[in-house]
């Protein structure tokens, strides 16, 4: 990597945690990830999800018929973790090389999240076979119990179940996705065998709670999990730009139409990807920590997943972009673009 004031090439990032929906969606976002990001974790979370293998191969050929002319971009598949999973399925997905990850979530956590886990108990075989083979499990790591607080859903998942995980499968490769708390963050530290890693989005880099909800809520702003007060921030900002193996880039960028985020229920999800490598490097320039950003965005995913990094670089140059407010979708579907026109201090070079 190369770092000037005003200039930072460094190799092609990776995008550890993306949603890139189906159809018109699908077409109008994969080329902003395709312009920043080599790789990229996709998200099984579609209506239906992508549960099984065959699942998995549909979708990645609907990727790849929606790539760009001339894009280099490999989607790196997961499963959508349910009661009725077959581990033997799983297995063949490994094995043929279509399957990076398998992710769960519980049962109500988050969009599209219906047909996830309520019982943890019923996918335990499951887990150990993923184990067994080095399937990585990536976990949306929240309770759904009601009478938790939404504030502390993440600090009680780990205690209730991430422990419990860890203690019963200890080889299980594990991601702890969007992490947004201190406590995730401490989790994430306290395991000494480099088993367990975490991804950290932009928007839990730059927002708190504050942002979301003083003077008006800002439905563009609200996410799962839900960003937190500013001494979490501060936590995933020192995790961050640590240097810390553990920790890597996942912008969690997850497009809904407007009006879907602008209602009286609004959705959760952010859309960054337009943005998320500007707001990454303006975080690490903000902490003085620009020496440590490829380590972040470049080198630590693929330490974690045992994949080579990429060969290619990309530049990014101080300075305004000029980035839309809004993306086109057609039916009337148009997404918000975080940090559209609230430009970050940095710009990538085409
Ligand atoms: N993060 C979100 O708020 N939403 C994601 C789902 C998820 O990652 O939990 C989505 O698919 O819209
Ligand atoms: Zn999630
Ligand atoms: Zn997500």
């Amino acid at each position: 990597m190369t770092t000037q004031p005003d200039r930072l090439t460094l190799r092609r990032p990776d995008d550890w945690h993306l949603h890139l929906r189906d159809g018109a969606m699908l077409r109008a976002v994969l080329p902003h990830s395709t312009a920043h990001f080599g790789r990229a974790i996709i998200m099984p979370n579609l209506t239906p999800p992508v549960v099984t293998t065959a699942d998995a191969v549909a979708y990645r050929d609907r990727i790849l018929a929606a790539l760009p002319a001339g894009a280099r971009f490999t989607p790196l598949m997961t499963a959508y973790l349910t009661e009725g999973t077959d581990p033997d399925d799983l297995a063949r997905g490994k094995e043929e090389g279509v399957l990076t990850a398998v992710k769960l979530y519980p049962a109500g956590a988050t969009t599209n999240s219906h047909a996830g886990v309520r019982d943890l108990a019923k996918v335990r075989p499951v887990l150990a076979r993923m184990q067994a083979i080095g399937l990585p499990l990536l976990v949306h790591g929240e309770v759904v119990d009601p009478a938790i607080d939404i504030f502390d859903r993440e600090a009680v998942f780990i205690e209730r179940h991430l422990q419990p995980i860890r203690a019963d499968f200890p080889e299980l490769r594990i991601v702890f996705e969007h992490v947004t708390t201190r406590n995730g963050v401490d989790f994430v530290l306290d395991q000494g065998d480099g088993l367990v890693g975490a991804t950290i989005t932009p928007h839990h880099l730059i927002l708190n709670r504050n942002d979301l909800l003083v003077g008006g809520v800002r439905p563009h702003y609200y996410c799962l999990p839900v960003v937190k007060r500013e001494s979490h921030r501060l936590a995933l900002r020192a995790a961050a730009t640590s240097g810390d193996p553990r920790f890597f880039l996942g912008t969690d960028s997850a497009p809904h139409p407007v009006h879907a985020k602008e209602a009286a229920c609004g959705c959760a999800g952010v859309f960054n990807a337009l943005a998320a490598v500007a707001c990454y490097a303006e975080v690490f320039a903000e902490e003085g920590a620009l020496d440590r950003f490829e380590t972040f965005a470049s080198l630590n995913g693929p330490a974690f997943y045992q994949l080579p990094v990429n060969d290619e670089t990309i530049t990014l140059v101080r300075g305004e972009d000029d980035l839309p407010e809004r993306l086109a979708v057609p039916g009337g579907d148009d997404v918000h673009v975080f940090r559209g026109k609230t430009v970050p201090g940095w710009r990538v070079e085409a």
